[in-house]
């Protein structure tokens, strides 16, 4: 029987095809599977052909359907291991084959592909541009060192032609083999050599650093080693697993990054993976709440946290795709939760019910109240945060505690007589709230942190994905649900999609995740247009790490390197002069995407900072006749209409096509959200920060095209990308 290995392109062009076809390709593979090798090539059903005109030998096409062509790669090592690499209409089939070459990277061992012909002409092209170039941009890395790293001849010669980073971007993948042009582009980012072979070359078990010291793997081997573009169908079931009627193709390839990290086989304690916007994190964070549940013992229960109830029933959807029928049975130990509703279910089954949570308004009102009698003008707003980011991040108890606390994160100093009031202040608020039986989110999560720590573990393992965002006091519930120990804790996260204030040292939490860290960087969801132009939003802002104390880098996160492999139009950037105009406008821009570019209305989303525009929003495009739904209303899949929300909302989220809309001077930044300079100048600091990262978080949920504008005066937010 000849072995199958199917392609991550292989896998895109099926998720395209239209139901009915996708069955008789799956008929087409069971068939395949059941010849023998040499029934398979007598086959005239299955008519397994050799190209003349194509550029790799190995090559070969197969009849799937009167009209669809698979494109095969045939084993030349006596493996019997042929591997689908497209299914396309006959004509497009063919031609893709012809300009085809595989070839095996010598560093990664893995299985590449490039467009041969096109790489010949941007050679001829760039060698003529570069002739009088000053420099050349690999001319500081020689030959031996771009070999080491896995270069072969014909991109070590495209290499030396490139002189900006721009001339590497043109012959980005599928045109330039993946791992090769990974590397080039790590170097063109400041990476050192040794920093490449580290994060690309060793995970895949390279050992041996130069190149002519290095046997070269058999087609066969090299398919098994590009776990993240190739799969082996071992049976029946894996065959099912991958081509389920939801076929994604995150389930079946990760990229080395995200498997080394899923799949590791034990950490010695808190793992952290982070990454810009789509990278895959909460992909890793699915993979490895498998991996745990696949390996662990029947009584090990594993909870999976995120930030909203939203995004906590799209996970627990995820996790069943992933584990598939087989392993739907795993699902029972799992609890996919927020930390909030866990810290709520903590505090009901410890005393019967628990607090009502507390409105951002009620807890205004609350702090108003509590300073009737002082004579002092702190605002409620300033006491909010001092309480929510010193007294409950901190966990202090006593007054004594308070006096002799560092006010971390704080920048207006408050002596021992103001703290004394202060604290009585806090008191009569807490006295006050517990007297009608309500708490602030935060407090709940405090009061079920010390129910957690009487009471005991009661997780095996903690997946907790979004970790930007927890306060302390919700990190102090999931280190005390679990026992310190192997695989405790594994968080992903991401500081520059960091909207609301937490200040956290992850190790004066109990989880130290130095050395267990990871970063990723190649975006899976927005094309390179929408990333490049999102992250300039971000330019010279200086994002802190996931923990306060983590001080590699000087503490900053950086989007450095990061990049997408996809490519499309430019986002679009256009201003009003009144929110009438803009929202004819969006009527407009939605219905060329819905009847023009043919997106499902329910893949389109527009966002606004406020639910007040969201609401006009609603209105002004039913009344157009498009249909709209509010995502807070929690639409299901199959609710059709483009979905509206607020910017804080979309956290999370990801549509094909995004309008950004209202992006004015006078909400972003939020005047009221942000404290004075004056008053606090690092709360105004971190304050401004959150405000780029709402307007970044919104923009990059878009996949394929992006929509911004405004109306009167333009957020400043906009000028780094404007000018
Ligand atoms: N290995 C992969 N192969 C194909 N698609 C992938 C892969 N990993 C992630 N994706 C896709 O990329 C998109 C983003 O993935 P995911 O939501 O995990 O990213 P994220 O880093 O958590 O994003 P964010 O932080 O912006 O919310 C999703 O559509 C996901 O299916």
């Amino acid at each position: 029987m000849p072995r199958l290995a199917l392609s991550d392109d292989f896998v895109t062009d099926l998720i395209a095809l239209q139901r009915p076809v996708q069955k008789e390709v799956n008929d087409a593979i069971q068939r395949f599977r059941s010849l023998t090798v040499p029934q398979l090539h007598a086959s005239k059903g299955m008519h397994l052909e050799k190209l003349e005109r194509a550029r790799d030998p190995r090559i070969r096409t197969i009849r799937i359907t009167k009209f669809y062509r698979g494109v095969l790669l045939a084993p030349d090592d006596g493996s019997g291991l042929f591997t689908l690499l497209r299914v396309a209409p006959h004509d497009e089939a063919i031609n893709w084959a012809c300009r085809r070459a595989y070839s095996v990277n010598s560093a990664t061992g893995g299985l590449e592909v490039r467009n041969v012909e096109a790489l010949e002409q941007m050679e001829t092209y760039f060698e003529t541009k570069a002739i009088t170039a000053p420099a050349r941009l690999f001319a500081e890395h020689s030959d031996r060192v771009l070999r080491d790293l896995g270069i072969d001849d014909q991109v070590l010669r495209l290499a030396r032609v490139c002189v900006t980073s721009d001339d590497l971007a043109v012959m980005a993948p599928p045109m330039m083999p993946a791992d090769q042009y990974e590397v080039l582009w790590f170097l063109t980012q400041g990476e050192s050599v040794e920093d490449v072979w580290e994060q690309l070359i060793a995970p895949r078990g390279q050992t041996v650093r130069t190149a002519e010291d290095r046997p070269t793997p058999t087609l066969s081997e090299a398919v098994l080693n590009t776990p993240d573009r190739m799969v082996e169908v071992t049976g029946p079931d894996e065959l099912e697993r991958i081509l389920t009627a939801d076929i994604a193709r995150w389930r079946v390839f990760l990229h080395p990054a995200q498997r080394r990290y899923a799949y590791h086989p034990g950490f010695f304690g808190p793992a952290q993976v982070t990454g810009g916007p789509g990278t895959g994190k909460t992909v890793v964070a699915l993979h490895r709440v498998r991996h745990l549940l696949l390996g662990g013992a029947p009584e090990d229960r594993v909870l999976l946290t995120t930030f909203t109830n939203t995004m906590a029933a799209a996970l627990r959807d995820s996790l069943a795709l992933l584990l598939g029928d087989a392993d739907a049975h795993l699902l029972d130990r799992v609890d996919v939760t927020t930390v909030d509703s866990l810290a709520a279910r903590v505090i009901r089954e410890a005393r019967g019910s628990s607090p009502k949570p507390l409105s951002a308004a009620g807890e205004k009102s609350a702090w108003t109240r509590a300073m009737a009698r002082e004579d002092n003008s702190w605002s409620e707003k300033f006491l909010s945060q001092e309480f929510r980011n010193v007294v409950l991040a901190q966990g202090l108890r006593t007054p004594e505690e308070y006096l002799r606390c560092v006010r971390r994160g704080r920048g207006t100093p408050v002596g021992r007589v103001q703290r004394a009031r202060l604290w009585r202040v806090m008191e009569r608020f807490t006295a006050d709230l517990s007297s009608r039986d309500a708490a602030t989110y935060t407090q709940l999560c405090d009061q079920a942190a010390q129910f957690l720590g009487r009471s005991g573990p009661r997780y095996r393992h903690v997946v907790v994905d979004e970790a930007q965002d927890l306060h302390p006091a919700q990190w102090r519930v999931l280190r005390a649900c679990v026992a310190a120990g192997p695989d405790d804790l594994f968080l992903v996260g991401d500081p520059h999609q960091r909207i609301y204030d937490s200040r956290v040292s992850l190790t004066s939490l109990g989880i130290p995740v130095r050395g267990r860290s990871a970063r990723l960087r190649l975006n899976y969801r927005s094309t390179e247009e929408i990333l490049r132009w999102s992250s300039n939003l971000m330019e010279s802002r200086e994002v802190r790490r996931l923990g306060e104390d983590d001080e590699e880098d000087g503490g900053l996160d950086s989007l450095h390197g990061y990049r997408s492999e996809l490519h499309g139009r430019s986002p679009s950037v256009n201003g009003y002069d009144s929110q009438l105009d803009e929202l004819r406008a969006l009527v407009e821009q939605i219905r060329t995407w819905i009847e023009q570019d043919g997106v499902a209305p329910s893949e389109v989303a527009v966002c606004a900072r406020f639910n007040t525009l969201v609401d006009s929003v609603i209105s002004r495009l039913r009344r157009e006749g498009v249909p709209a739904v509010a995502v807070k209303d929690d639409p299901g899949p199959d609710v059709a209409g483009v979905r509206v929300a607020t910017m804080h909302s979309m956290k999370g989220l990801e549509f094909r096509c995004v309008a950004v809309v209202g992006v004015t001077s006078s909400v972003l930044p939020f005047a009221p959200q942000v404290t004075p300079a004056e008053v606090d100048p690092i709360q105004h600091q971190t304050d401004l920060l959150a405000e780029h990262c709402l307007l970044f978080v919104a923009c990059t949920r878009a996949r394929d095209a992006l929509a911004v504008s405004w109306h009167g005066e333009r957020s400043p937010l906009l000028d780094v990308v404007l000018g």
